[in-house]
């Protein structure tokens, strides 16, 4: 018996070496997925880079898994070759939540493609600018919240929580034209449920894959692990009452609920996020910094032939949940890095106040939608921070067939087989002196436009590239952008005794999480 499992594994925990393929040394049972879990996602990434370089193997339990930061590559994976590597990762947790069938993000090959195409014209510029009242009001009851806090003789916030409540309030408006006010009631039901979906239980998401199937189907496993299944309801629920209303009555609104169920009764043309609308935008910001023309015909021929119009209830929903779950945690913990970077950096805090103040309209004391577009320093300080603080450490992508990949180190071909998921490490990438000269210094000049070409195309990549990157981008930067570029004219951020310098991480999973982010504040 001991003989026959000794064998078994000794076969699989070969499958790297036996193929010349260098990597970290697994274990029987575990693979390679104890080490980040012990020591932090981020830190065992940059270490296994800086050993193995930008092509190594890796083993998720039994599976393998090959790891690529290699720009050329990355470019054939994402964009040239998508088809061959459209869709993400297996995830036997994510994948047996009932409503994750539907999601965008966890959907495949022509369904994928049929939700992506139908939600697009959703997130293009014209769209947004609709949504930019609804923004702005949320800007607003942020602002007045922390007025009242300041002026009451608060001295000190934790931006995580504060960028968190503000960004929940967004979602909520935009998404259902909900008003949550969370910040007289920090416990509404969006921020908890969110973040019971969400929030990383690494000891407790292993046990869930190696545990026996009697014990996680288990009642008392699901309660005591929180079961996100159970949260997931909550906004299913919510959603779903509210399709009912609207399709109940003529009221129109101006958000993603509104655009999701129109989607599904017009023929919609509009299939893709190419159309002028959005290139005439994306011209606004010098943040992308990847674009060319393969990316964008790449997103074309993904997107092209897609007959069947309408979204389904179910995916209506989907969509719904899936906005509010993995909207609230990326942008609230880019914002909180950002005050972060700006409390410990004064000097920088003063040029983007003295850049935004410019911007603003003297008599409505407000700022359009294009000039927030174009303000190079706030766009750099925001590049910067995610470049930094990329809140997805990985991008992951499976092989759909056989596919020749070229080494640029030495020029060896490698046959990536069906079935074998890859992961780029996007925080090794950013984190590379050869990629960013002094790569834990905050250093927004890298992103103005004019040095910004010196980046290297495919090694900034916090909203991932091609034709299957962040959906929701431009609105995730807006919403960013307008909260930072107010803030900023009233309050004044900095470093206090309690601030964590360097910021303590609780790296789970999947997403890079500060565990506190405390700062002064007082007016400016
Ligand atoms: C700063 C904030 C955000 C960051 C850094 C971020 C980052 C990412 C990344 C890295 C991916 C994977 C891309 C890839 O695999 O190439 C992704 C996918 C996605 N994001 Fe975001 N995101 C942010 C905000 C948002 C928001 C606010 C929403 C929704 C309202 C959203 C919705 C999505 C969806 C639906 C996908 C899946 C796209 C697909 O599979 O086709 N994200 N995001």
């Amino acid at each position: 018996m001991h003989l026959f499992y000794y064998s078994k594994w000794y076969r699989i925990l070969n499958y790297w070496s036996d193929r010349n393929i260098s990597g970290p040394k697994p274990i029987p049972y575990f693979g390679n997925t104890l080490r980040p879990i012990l020591k932090g996602k981020e830190c065992v990434d940059m270490e296994w880079y800086k050993t193995f370089g930008q092509f190594y193997g890796v083993y998720e339990l039994a599976k393998p898994c090959l790891r690529v930061s290699d720009p050329v590559l990355i470019k054939q994976i994402l964009v040239k070759d998508f088809y061959k590597f459209r869709n993400r990762k297996k995830n036997s947790v994510a994948d047996k939540i009932a409503v994750f069938k539907n999601t965008l993000n966890r959907a495949r090959d022509g369904h994928w493609k049929r939700i992506r195409a139908l939600i697009s014209p959703t997130f293009t510029s014209g769209k947004l600018k609709h949504m930019y009242p609804l923004i702005n009001e949320c800007c607003r009851d942020f602002l007045a919240a922390l007025d009242r806090d300041v002026s009451t003789g608060r001295t000190e916030v934790d931006v995580k929580q504060l960028m968190g409540a503000y960004t929940m309030d967004v979602i909520a408006s935009t998404t259902f034209s909900t008003k949550i006010n969370p910040y007289s009631n920090p416990n509404n039901p969006f921020t908890s449920k969110s973040k019971a979906v969400f929030t990383e239980r690494p000891v407790l998401t292993f046990l869930s894959l190696i545990l026996p199937k009697f014990i996680i189907n288990n009642n008392l496993w699901k309660i005591m692990v929180k079961d996100p299944e159970v949260a997931t309801r909550f906004f299913i629920d919510f959603s779903m009452n509210l399709i009912s209303e609207r399709k109940k009555s003529d009221n129109k609104h101006n958000d993603f609920l509104q655009l999701l169920i129109d989607a599904e009764k017009e023929d919609n043309n509009t299939t893709t996020t190419t159309g002028a609308d959005s290139v005439a935008s994306d011209a606004l910001e010098g943040h992308y910094v990847n674009d060319g023309v393969d990316q964008l015909m790449a997103e074309k021929q993904a997107l092209s032939g897609v007959e069947e119009k309408k979204l389904t209830t179910d995916e209506i929903l989907g969509q719904c949940f899936l906005f509010c779950a993995v909207g609230y945690e990326t942008t609230a913990s880019t914002l909180s890095y950002c005050l972060y970077e700006l409390a410990l950096n004064p000097d920088i805090q003063d040029l983007l106040v003295a850049e935004t103040k410019e911007a603003f309209n003297e008599n409505t004391a407000d700022i359009d939608y294009e000039t927030l577009c174009r303000l190079p320093l706030l766009d750099a300080v925001i590049s910067e921070t995610l470049r930094k603080y990329p809140p997805t450490l990985r991008l992951e992508r499976e092989a759909m067939e056989d596919v020749m990949l070229t080494r640029d180190t030495d020029g060896s071909m490698f046959k990536i087989e069906t079935g074998v998921p890859l992961e780029i490490s996007v925080y090794a990438i950013h984190h590379d002196p050869d990629h960013y000269p002094d790569p834990e210094a905050f250093k927004p000049d890298r992103f103005l436009p004019q040095y910004c070409h010196h980046i290297k195309p495919y090694t900034y990549l916090p909203f991932g590239d091609g034709p299957r990157n962040c959906i929701a981008m431009r609105f995730a930067l807006l919403i960013a952008k307008l909260v930072l570029a107010k803030m900023i004219q009233q309050f004044r951020l900095s470093r206090v005794p309690d601030t964590d310098v360097p910021i303590i991480f609780n790296s789970g999973p999947t997403l890079l999480h500060p565990t506190r982010l405390v700062l002064g504040v007082e007016k400016s």
